[in-house]
């Protein structure tokens, strides 16, 4: 047998993620130390509760609560513990002690990633973070490596499994989104804090990450546009379903012309969004992700497949663990981490998408020569409007209309649908959705 040296590895945190990474390293050692040249051994796994009941069962020697004591001894740290402290804390204490660090916590990386990048920076050492973005799916390396030396125009995926189960079970199955929420509990794809999901932060969190690598730029979380899926009804997915359409939660980094100045600027929001149900994004389901990348040489990539779950997230977690592992034994100079052009964000009235408009109005002639000057009054021109036939449930003397949109500023939509609501033919705005994925 050859006879590799060992490098320590610290797991912080051993929930969904961490227990399923403890359990890939000891099962796969003596393969690891041949991909590596190197041996990988756990040093030691960092918890709260040593009693606790865990998914993988390990020796029991292994698990402490003394996470300091263990990063000063380990060469690479593996941070699976998820929230901004301690985690913080401890990354920077491992990194400034020479380790290099692997986490997934998309929710630390998006509040402070550039003082942890530029920290690496100047020690020298790696900050890994593959599976932050769409768990098990290769995003971040093809962003940052392969996609390097083209010019990316546009990101657009579901990013976050949890919701992305809920729309889905909602649109195939008709489960309320409560009895769906509670499945994706029981699937470990919700985080701690399942507002976090169901709210959009998670998906704001992971489009930060995935703008600021496709556009070599820094994306503060707090200026990302977010709507979460709390908002969206059985009513709209049925009525969406029937209009050929799926509703999915969106995250979208986009390079736009900053009308101002006429140079590079960039969007970044997260909404749920009609997609149409030809549309590959339609067919991505359950915990699924699916990330497009439109490149100005490579064209359209699509990446498809696990976006959380334990062992498929610790699947990426591994595959930093091997790259970090393999930069000790080399050898030599890490990556510069933290360089960057600084694009302005552009805010969500600057961008440009088309739209469903859902009114009740009421049944009576000229009503909809009323609602259509609205929006040329605004510059938004219609495509196609679909009024439903009035029934007994419409006895109050309300119709239905569904207008869709060609291409249209969300700022001169956002007016449209403000003066909508207090003409005196609207009696209410049932719904306004923007179509994406043309
Ligand atoms: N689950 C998923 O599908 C995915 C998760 N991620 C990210 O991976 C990370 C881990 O997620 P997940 O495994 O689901 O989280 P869990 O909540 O399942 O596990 C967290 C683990 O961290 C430990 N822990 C928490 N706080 C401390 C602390 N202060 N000191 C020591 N240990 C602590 C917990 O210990 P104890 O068990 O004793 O309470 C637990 O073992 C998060 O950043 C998450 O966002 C990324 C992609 C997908
Ligand atoms: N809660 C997250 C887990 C992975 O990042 C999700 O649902 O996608």
């Amino acid at each position: 047998m050859t006879d590799y040296r060992n490098l320590r590895v610290a797991l912080l945190g051993a929930g969904s993620v961490g227990s399923q990474t403890a359990r890939l390293l000891l099962e796969h050692a003596d393969e690891l130390a041949s991909r590596v040249g190197a041996r990988l051994e756990l040093a030691g796994v960092a918890v709260r509760n040593l009693s606790a009941t865990r998914d993988v069962q390990l020796p029991a020697e292994l698990y402490t609560t003394d996470a300091e004591a263990l990063i000063e001894s380990s060469d690479i740290v593996v941070e699976l513990m998820g929230g901004i402290e301690p985690a913080r804390t401890y990354i920077i204490q491992a990194l400034t002690s020479g380790a290099d660090v692997i986490t997934a916590n998309k929710a630390l990386l998006a509040e402070h990633g550039t003082e942890l990048f530029a920290l690496a920076d100047r020690v020298g050492a790696q900050l890994y973070y593959e599976a932050s973005v769409a768990a098990a799916i290769p995003i971040l390396r093809p962003l940052r490596d392969s996609l390097a030396g083209d010019r990316i125009n546009r990101v657009m995926g579901i990013v976050n499994g949890s919701t992305n189960y809920i729309l889905d079970r909602m649109d195939r199955y008709g489960d309320s989104a409560e009895d769906a929420a509670q499945t994706a509990l029981e699937l470990g794809f919700l985080e701690a804090d399942p507002t976090l999901d169901v709210e959009g932060f998670d998906a704001a969190q992971k489009v930060t990450i995935l703008a600021s690598l496709a556009f070599h730029t820094r994306v503060p979380v707090s200026a990302v546009y977010r709507e979460g899926i709390t908002g969206v009804t059985l009513d709209q997915i049925r009525a969406a379903k029937n209009a050929g359409y799926v509703i999915k939660l969106l995250a979208i980094a986009e390079r736009l012309t900053d009308p101002e100045t006429g140079a590079d600027a960039i969007s970044a929001r997260v909404y749920p969004a009609l997609i149409s149900r030809e549309h590959p994004l339609a067919s991505v389901y359950e915990g699924k992700n699916a990330v497009f990348v439109e490149a100005e040489a490579a064209g359209s990539l699509m990446f498809y497949g696990a976006g959380a779950g334990g062992v498929e997230t610790a699947s990426a977690v591994m595959g930093d663990l091997v790259s970090a592992a393999r930069r000790h034994v080399a050898g030599g100079p890490g990556l510069a981490q933290n360089a960057h052009a600084d694009l302005p964000l552009l805010p969500v009235g600057a961008i440009n998408t088309r739209y469903h408009i859902t009114l009740r109005v009421a049944d009576e002639p000229g009503v909809l020569a009323r609602v259509a000057s609205v929006l040329a009054t605004h510059g938004v021109s219609v495509e196609n409007v679909l009024q439903t036939v009035p029934d007994a449930a419409d006895a109050d003397g309300t119709a239905t209309l569904v207008i869709g949109t060609h291409t249209a500023r969300e700022a001169a939509l956002a007016a449209t649908v403000k003066e909508l609501a207090v003409i005196g033919v609207v009696r209410a705005v049932s719904s306004v959705l923007r179509v994406e994925g043309i």
